[in-house]
This record gives structure tokens, C-alpha cells and sequence, in this order.
């Protein structure tokens, strides 16, 4: 846990970076600082690790007050990535990643078998390992700062912009990828964007930071979208709100609507004609139950659109099992509702899109 108790901090030429802040990242979550440049977030991060002093105000962690005691040991406990990676440029990858390790006291053999273990856990393979930093991509120089923040099996983790040098696909699979290994690994972790998609799609906690370094909103992503506490917040999260929103709000109160189907005829499914109504839009089945695509009143195949995933882990839908997802397949089926598949992609109902709004409606916080 890592709490900061009116942390303030005037810089030597009077600059304030920041004013008096008082939050708690809590333990084994991401907690997302976010807010416009120059708004002190990584002043803010900085005052954790000792690389920024306050000048009022102390940061604990885990209760004790970090500035006392040796900032090189507290430094030890806190794994750091930074933008762009940071990486030693004249070291090998694997070199890069033992660095930590071999800090902390392992033989060089058993900090390069950790780092080849957490490589591997970021998703490098073993060749890439032996490169330099200059031979790999921006995503793969980013997986291998976060591969060597994880290499000192440090409780908490402090990340500076690590995914903005990075195109936006990429940087989606990191944010992917730093899911995964948060679920599995439950570090407590301070994570520095001005990226608000970035800080709700990450964070459990969104702390939105205004200029001067005073916080303007503490809460859940699902809150500050739902309710920002003030034309800042509300400004800084964007105008289309109310749609990132959905994709929180789970669907599980959703009711399917059946929907009429029919063998594809293209496909070898037992025949499922029965079920066909005439002149309405009827959902064509695969021999595996799955949704091959519409066949519209006009007797023509049409495209499926996207189809809501209401269970199970399959990635290909983002926002599996959120009102989002219901939402996205509704309107995006030539149909006018959306085609609901379990996990293993077989059909098992239909969306309709006012169900989803009145959902929506229903689960509001006032
Ligand atoms: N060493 C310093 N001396 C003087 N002012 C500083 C110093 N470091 C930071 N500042 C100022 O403190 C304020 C907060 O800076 P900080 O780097 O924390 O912002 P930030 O929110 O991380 O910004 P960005 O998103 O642009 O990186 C800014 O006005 C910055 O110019």
C-alpha cells in the first residue's frame, strides 16, 4: 500500500508540482494517476522512490515513511519502468533484465535463469534475449523494462509513461499484456499516463491530477465516468462517457431474445427449418451451432456484425460480457439486434438494443 499523506512539492525556482496530495494506492491493484502535462504526476511517482524529496507532506509505504532509511535499499523494494524502456544500451537484453537480480545478490547464473523466467513471462522468446536494445522493436524494448521491473520480484511498481513511445496497437497489447501478468502477479502498482483510455482501461483506481498538482477525482473508472465531480474531470474523461462506460457494466442481468434460426444451408447442421420464420431476419447456423451470418428478409446473406461473448474467456471480443459488447453487436447487425454467442462461439440468443439502454439506465449511480 502506498499512501501519500498532503505530499507536496515546490521545486528550488518556486515551480509547484505539487499541492498537498493525499491518496491511497491500494494493495495488489493499479492505481492510474492521469492529467494533463505539467500536472505533477510524475513528481507525484518520483516522491515514492526518493528521486523527488517533498517538500511537505511524507509518502508511506506500507505504513513506514520512506524518507526514512537508505533511499538505495527502499529503491531495491520498487520496481521502476519508464518510457522509451530505459534500457542499458550496452547491455544484451538478458544482460538488462539480470541487472536487478544480481543487485539483490544472486550469482550472475541464477540472475540470468530469472531473467530468461520473466522474459519468457512478458512474452520474449530466448533469441531476442541475447540482442542488443537497439535490435528490438519499441513494444518488444517496452515488454523487457517491464521484464526487468518484474525481475527483482519487488511488491510494488512504479510505471512512468511506459507504453507512450509505442504505435496504439501495440500499445493495446501491452495493456493486454500487463493485465495478464497483473492477474497473475497482484503487484501494487502506480501507473503514470495522460492517456484517460489508458488510465480507465488499466486502472482499478483513476486519480485525475489538475495543473498545480491538486487531485480533482480519486475513484473507480466506472465512477469518474459516470459521475465526474466537476467540468475538469468531466472534460478530461471525454464527451462520449457514457458509452466508454458501458464497457464496465457488466451484462449479466441481460435477457437474450430468441432469435429465429436456421441450418446454413452452405453448412451440414442438423436442419433447424422449424425454427425459421419467414420475412424476418433469421440468424444462419454452422454444423457447430455457431452463427454463420443473417439472412435478411430478402432471402440475402448479410454479414453478422460483431457478436456479443457472454461468457467464457475468448479474447476476440474486448468487452466480453459488458453492455458495451451486447451494445456493439446490436448496432452493428444489419438486423437491428445483435447475435449473443457463448464462449466456445455457439449461438445462444439475441440483443436488443433498448434492453441494453435500459440497462444501462437501471445501473446509473445517482
Ligand atoms: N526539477 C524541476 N524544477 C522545476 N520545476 C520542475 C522540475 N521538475 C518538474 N517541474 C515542474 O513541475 C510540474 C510538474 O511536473 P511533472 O513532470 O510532475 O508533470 P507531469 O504531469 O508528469 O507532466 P508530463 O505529462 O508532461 O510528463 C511542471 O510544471 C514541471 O515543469
Amino acid at each position: 500500500m502506498i499512501e501519500f499523506r498532503d505530499v507536496g512539492k515546490r521545486f528550488a525556482d518556486g515551480t509547484v508540482g505539487l499541492e498537498a496530495l493525499s491518496m491511497t494506492a491500494r494493495e495488489g491493484e493499479i492505481t492510474v494517476l492521469v492529467g494533463p502535462s505539467g500536472c505533477g504526476k510524475t513528481t507525484s511517482l518520483r516522491t515514492v522512490n526518493r528521486m523527488v524529496e517533498p517538500t511537505s507532506g511524507a509518502v508511506y509505504l506500507d505504513g513506514r515513511d520512506v524518507s526514512r532509511g537508505d533511499p538505495a535499499d527502499l529503491r531495491r523494494g520498487i520496481g521502476y519502468v519508464i518510457q522509451q524502456a530505459g534500457l542499458f544500451p550496452h547491455r544484451r537484453v538478458i544482460d538488462n533484465v539480470a541487472t536487478v537480480p544480481v543487485l539483490k545478490g544472486l550469482s550472475r547464473r541464477e540472475a540470468r535463469a530469472r531473467a530468461a523466467e520473466v522474459l519468457e513471462r512478458v512474452g520474449l522468446d530466448g533469441a531476442l534475449a541475447q540482442r542488443w536494445p537497439a535490435q528490438l522493436s519499441g513494444g518488444q524494448q517496452q515488454r523487457v523494462g517491464v521484464a526487468r521491473a518484474l525481475a527483482g520480484d519487488a511488491p510494488v511498481l512504479l510505471m512512468d509513461e511506459p507504453f507512450s513511445a509505442v504505435d496504439p496497437v501495440v500499445r493495446v497489447e501491452l495493456q493486454d499484456e500487463l493485465l495478464r501478468l497483473q492477474a497473475d502477479l497482484g503487484k501494487t502498482i502506480l501507473f503514470v499516463t495522460h492517456d484517460i483510455d489508458e488510465a480507465i482501461r488499466l486502472g482499478d483506481r483513476v486519480a485525475v491530477l489538475r495543473v498545480g498538482g491538486r487531485l480533482a477525482q480519486f475513484a473507480p473508472p466506472d465512477e469518474l465516468l459516470a459521475a465526474p465531480v466537476d467540468d475538469f474531470v468531466s472534460g478530461f474523461v471525454g464527451r462520449d462517457r457514457g458509452y466508454r462506460r458501458l464497457g464496465f457494466v457488466p451484462a449479466t442481468a441481460l435477457r437474450l431474445v430468441d432469435l429465429p434460426t436456421r441450418a446454413d444451408a452452405n453448412g451440414d447442421s442438423p436442419d433447424s427449418t422449424d425454427r425459421a420464420v419467414p420475412g424476418e431476419w433469421t440468424v444462419l447456423l454452422d454444423g457447430s451451432e455457431r452463427p454463420a451470418a443473417w439472412l435478411g428478409p430478402d432471402g440475402a446473406r448479410h454479414e453478422l456484425g460483431s457478436v456479443y461473448v457472454t461468457d467464457g474467456d475468448d479474447a476476440a471480443a474486448d468487452a466480453a460480457g459488458t453492455l458495451r459488447g451486447a451494445l456493439d453487436a446490436a448496432l452493428s447487425s444489419p438486423a437491428g439486434r445483435g447475435v449473443a454467442v457463448d464462449g466456445a462461439g455457439r449461438y445462444r440468443g439475441g440483443v436488443d438494443t433498448d434492453a441494453v439502454l435500459a440497462l444501462l439506465d437501471r445501473s446509473s449511480p445517482s
